[in-house]
C-alpha cells in the first residue's frame, strides 16, 4: 500500500494496451517517458504540483517491449523535483536500453554530475510551465547549462507558446543542443497557420541546435478523436502541426509515449493506439526511420552511431 494518495481526479494509466497496428522501425526509441515512484521506494518531492499514481520501471519495461520499442528516454518528472532516484535507478536496471533526462540544482557537485552521466543521463530539463513548478532564475539555469554543456548534455524546455516570446532571448542563448518538449504546446485551435506557430516554426528554422518532440497529442487535442475503442484516426487536430515539424525539419525530431501521462483530465489513450498516430506525422518509411531511430540514437546514445 502506498502511503501518497493521489491528486484528486487523478488518472492512471491505461493498462492492457492494444497492440499497435504501425510497426516500428526496428530499433525505435519511445524519446519521452516516464517513471512515478513507486512513492514508497522514490518519495515524491515534497515541492511537487501534483502526486501521481506510481507508475514503476518494470511497468515501464513491459510497455516498451509490449509496444515494441528498443528502448527509451527517461525525462525526470516534476513529481519527484530534483530528486533524480527513481529515474537514475530506471536507467541503470534497463541493461543500456533507457538513457535520462535529470532536473538539477545550482548546488550539484561536479562529481555528482558525473554520476548521473555514468548512470545514462544525457541531458537537463528546464520546466518554465507554472503549474508544474515554481520559477527558477535564469542566471541559475544559465550555470547549469554552462556546466552540462562541458559533458555534452543538451537541454530539454518545457513551456506554453504564448510564454515564447518572452523566453526568447533566453532560449536563444542556450549554449547546447535544446530539445522543446510536446512541441511548444501549440493551442491547435489556433490553426496551424497563426502566429503564434509561426513563432514556433520561427525559433526552429533560425536556430539549428533547436530540436522538438512531436509528441502529446493526447495532450494537445481538443476536438479529437481519443486513442481509445480501436480509433486509427486519432487526434486530427493536432496531426498537422506534428506532421508540418516533422516534413520541415526531419532531422531534429523525436517521439515519445509521454507514458504515464501525468495530469491528463479528460481520457487516459491506449498507448498502442498512440503508436498508430506515427503514421499520420511521419508518413513515409525515411521520416519514420528518422523520428523514432536515427534522431534518438544521435543525440541519446552517439558512441553507437557510426560516421
Ligand atoms: O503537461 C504535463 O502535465 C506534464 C508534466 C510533466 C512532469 O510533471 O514532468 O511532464 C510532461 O511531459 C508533461
Amino acid at each position: 500500500m502506498t502511503s501518497f494518495t493521489k491528486t484528486p481526479g487523478w488518472l492512471d494509466w491505461y493498462a492492457n494496451p492494444s497492440k499497435p497496428r504501425f510497426k516500428l522501425p526496428v530499433g525505435s526509441v519511445d524519446a519521452h517517458c516516464h517513471v512515478f515512484g513507486p512513492g514508497d521506494e522514490f518519495p515524491f518531492a515534497p515541492e511537487r504540483k501534483y502526486t501521481p499514481c506510481d507508475a514503476s520501471k518494470a511497468q515501464l519495461f513491459a510497455l516498451r517491449d509490449h509496444l515494441g520499442f528498443a528502448r527509451n528516454v527517461i525525462v525526470q518528472a516534476t513529481c519527484h523535483g530534483a530528486d533524480n532516484r527513481a529515474m537514475v535507478d530506471a536507467c541503470k536496471a534497463s541493461g543500456g536500453k533507457a538513457r535520462g533526462v535529470a532536473t538539477v540544482r545550482r548546488d550539484i557537485s561536479d562529481a555528482q554530475l558525473q554520476e548521473l552521466h555514468d548512470a545514462g543521463v544525457r541531458g537537463v530539463r528546464f520546466n518554465f510551465v507554472k503549474r508544474l513548478v515554481d520559477f527558477t532564475p535564469k542566471d541559475e539555469l544559465m550555470e547549469i547549462a554552462g556546466r552540462i554543456a562541458k559533458l555534452g548534455w543538451h537541454v530539454v524546455i518545457y513551456f506554453e507558446a504564448v510564454d515564447l516570446p518572452e523566453l526568447w532571448d533566453f532560449f536563444t542563448s542556450l549554449p547546447t543542443t535544446v530539445v522543446v518538449d510536446h512541441m511548444g504546446r501549440p493551442d491547435v485551435t489556433k490553426g496551424v497557420n497563426s502566429e503564434e506557430f509561426a513563432l514556433f516554426l520561427k525559433f526552429m528554422r533560425e536556430h539549428p541546435n533547436v530540436w522538438s518532440k512531436v509528441s502529446c497529442p493526447e495532450r494537445l487535442s481538443v476536438t479529437g478523436p481519443e486513442a481509445l475503442n480501436g480509433e486509427q484516426n486519432a487526434y486530427q487536430d493536432v496531426a498537422p502541426f506534428a506532421r508540418h515539424v516533422v516534413e520541415q525539419f526531419p532531422d531534429r525530431v523525436l517521439w515519445g509515449t509521454d507514458w504515464p501521462h501525468p495530469n491528463l483530465k479528460n481520457h487516459m489513450p491506449d498507448d498502442g493506439l498512440l503508436v498508430d498516430f506515427i503514421e499520420h506525422i511521419a508518413p513515409t518509411p525515411e521520416l519514420q526511420r528518422k523520428l523514432l531511430v536515427d534522431n534518438p540514437m544521435r543525440l541519446y546514445w552517439p558512441e553507437e552511431v557510426r560516421g
